[in-house]
């Protein structure tokens, strides 16, 4: 479980561009859960998954996982038990080094590093074989380095990396956006297999209605710090594109856009 609880962020406090982002804001994600979070541009998604992740301090509120308060927790140990997609496929692997290299320093996360060797030659087959499942040929790549993969075949990586250690929540920002539909849709399906083999905990912020319908078992529309639309269980499994895009078009109407 992961909750924000009575969470106020301004940015820029004091300045003439001071601006409140939250006030009062309350978001909890139950065990099992996979949220797809949806929204308008600035309505504060990525702000969201920051506060979760440990990346920005709330300037007041509680957050918590599994019930244990974790607002002064710092980011890297929080990530022990969060993994985390960003849409950039750059980020979540280091390009100068190879696949193996990446894969053995995902399976460090948390660890201390020492003066060992970097890779362990005794993890390659499982390496290979969690590589040939991703079905994009990566399995005979293991000494290529990641900088000159696709945006896919690395994103692809990012995610493989991310859920290596055994962490309980997945945090997912815009992680198809950069990639072609197809490509998208073979990172989203992947994205889906592993939340549900793995028994995840997910977030997933997308400006891709079709995913945000199809995928997960809750739906949640943000706007200006707010949460407007929440909803799960069967109106979940009913919820169409239509319905997500006249909420869309309400709200628009509502703020004069
Ligand atoms: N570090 C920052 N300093 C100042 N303002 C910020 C900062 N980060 C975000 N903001 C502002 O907070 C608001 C919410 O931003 P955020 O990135 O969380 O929105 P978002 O819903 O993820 O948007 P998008 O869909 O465009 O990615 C925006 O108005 C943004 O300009």
């Amino acid at each position: 479980m992961l909750a924000l609880k009575h969470i106020y962020k301004y940015y820029n406090p004091g300045t003439v561009n001071e601006m409140c982002l939250f006030e009062d804001f309350n978001f909890t994600v139950q065990k099992g859960e996979f949220v797809s979070v949806v929204g308008s541009n600035g309505s504060g998604k990525t702000s969201m998954l920051n506060l979760i992740c440990g990346s920005m301090e709330p300037d007041k509120g509680e957050i918590l996982m599994n019930q244990k308060p974790i607002t002064q927790v710092k980011e890297y140990q929080r990530l022990a038990s969060i993994g985390r997609v960003y849409q950039n496929p750059a980020l979540g692997t280091c390009p100068d080094m190879t696949i193996l290299e990446n894969l053995s320093m995902a399976e460090q996360k948390g660890k201390c590093f020492g003066l060992q060797r970097g890779t362990n030659k005794k993890r390659i087959p499982q390496y290979r074989e969690m590589l040939a499942q991703l079905g994009l040929g990566l399995e005979d790549k293991l000494q290529v380095k990641v900088g000159v993969l696709s945006g896919g075949q690395r994103q692809a990586l990012s995610l493989l990396m991310s859920v290596m250690t055994p962490v309980e929540f997945l945090i997912l920002d815009e992680h198809t956006a950069a990639l072609d539909p197809k490509t998208a849709d073979v990172i989203m399906q992947l994205t889906d297999r592993i939340i549900k083999e793995k028994k995840l905990t997910a977030v997933m912020v997308t400006h891709n209605l079709r995913y945000a319908a199809q995928y997960g078992n809750r739906l949640v529309m943000m706007h200006q710090g707010k949460a407007v639309m929440d909803i799960k269980g069967e109106e979940k499994k009913r919820i169409k594109i239509e319905d997500i895009l006249e909420k869309f078009n309400e709200i628009s109407i509502e703020c004069g856009n």
